[in-house]
């Protein structure tokens, strides 16, 4: 049995101007130990995805449509009490404004001791052995404890946070851009002990980042989301090396890596769709340089195309034409073209 099972979700938000689709119909699972990258371009509807697995949306928001299996039992249906059970002991969270969340007036110890104390029956020494363990393996010194959160740098809090979430061994971690707010080689080197730890006590991780390179060095699947729902879904080796939806082939051309030191990387010209509004067809089809009549009416369905690698695109079949064709920047300049020729048309 997966540990999570995400089966055909949609949610949505209410606002003044109508309800927003933020998330459409996904679907996905996740193995003991695994760990899974969720990417995609800002407001794809990663963090609205994340949030609602630890049923943390915000007030006008709901899920509207699926299950989340969560070791057999749907997440979707628990009480708010049975979900304050999960959340921190099964479920932790280190979200993109994770450092906000210390509390200034009390020391960084009080609340990762209380932390524990309310979810186990551990005495307040106890609790401080395992807060003191668990700084530990995040690299933060034991004497940290007695510090007030404005006492600490921005790495270290976000260490702290990461101490918090991981200390009573949850089974699931979801690390949402969990160190974007730091500058790079702290975050790397964060990132890298989350995942050393993450294997240490065997929980699965979603990991939430717009960074496709961090995936690759971290994870064992990608799932790649686009205007709220899923374009692809494969082992990041699998993905690395053979990308198949148009989208995906985009995101690869902004990778660095696979590019000449030097060499000007390839953007997806445009902008994701308005979720406001309601959509017909494909996605992707407004900055697809491959469309063809079908994208513009039908939505593609996410298709298996080698074992365990799924894309909704309706021209999967093509995508060694495809592959070839988004290597050159001529493919995407003729997007670009179109885009603002339509923008005039419907401007005239
Ligand atoms: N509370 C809210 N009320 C209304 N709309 C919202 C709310 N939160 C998010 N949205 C909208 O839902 C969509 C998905 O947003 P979400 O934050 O999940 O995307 P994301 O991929 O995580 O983006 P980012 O990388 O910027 O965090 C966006 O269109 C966003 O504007």
């Amino acid at each position: 049995m997966a540990l999570l099972d995400v089966r055909n979700v949609s949610i949505e938000y209410t606002t003044e101007d109508g309800v927003l689709k933020a998330v459409e119909d996904v679907s996905f699972s996740l193995e003991v130990g695994e760990s899974v990258g969720l990417v995609g371009e800002s407001g794809c509807g990663k963090t609205t995805l994340a949030k609602s697995v630890m049923r943390l949306l915000s007030k006008n928001g709901r899920i509207s449509e699926g299950q989340m299996m969560f070791k057999g039992e749907d997440l979707v249906t628990k009480s708010e009490e049975e979900i304050r059970k999960l959340r921190l002991k099964e479920i932790a969270m280190v979200a993109q404004s994770a450092m906000n969340a210390l509390n200034p007036v009390y020391t960084v110890g009080d609340q990762l001791i209380e932390g524990i104390q309310i979810h186990t029956d551990m005495s307040r020494e106890q609790a401080r052995e395992r807060a003191i363990e668990v700084f530990k393996m995040v690299g933060l010194e034991a004497k940290r404890l007695k510090s007030y959160p404005h006492q600490m740098s921005g790495g270290m809090k976000q260490r702290a946070i990461i101490a918090m979430a991981l200390t009573l061994n949850p089974s699931l971690i979801i690390a949402d851009e969990p160190t974007t707010a730091l500058d790079v080689v702290v975050q790397d080197r964060i990132l890298q002990q989350v995942i050393e730890i993450q294997k240490k006590i065997n929980s699965s991780m979603i990991l939430i980042t717009h960074d496709i390179s961090v995936v690759s060095e971290t994870c064992e699947t990608i799932i790649v989301m686009y205007g709220g729902k899923v374009m692809e879904k494969a082992s990041t080796k699998a993905f690395f090396t053979k990308p198949v939806h148009p989208y995906s082939l985009g995101l690869n051309n902004a990778f660095p890596s696979i590019h000449e030191i030097g060499e000007e990387l390839i953007s997806i010209p445009g902008s994701p769709p308005n979720l406001m509004q309601k959509q017909v067809g494909c996605r992707f089809r407004a900055r697809c340089p491959f469309r063809t009549e079908i994208c513009m009416e039908e939505q593609p369905p996410l298709e298996e195309v080698a074992p365990n690698h799924f894309s909704a695109c309706h021209h999967n079949k093509e995508v060694e034409r495809f592959r070839e064709e988004s290597q050159k920047r001529e493919t995407w300049e003729k997007v670009r073209e179109r885009i603002i020729e339509e923008i005039r048309r419907d401007v005239s």
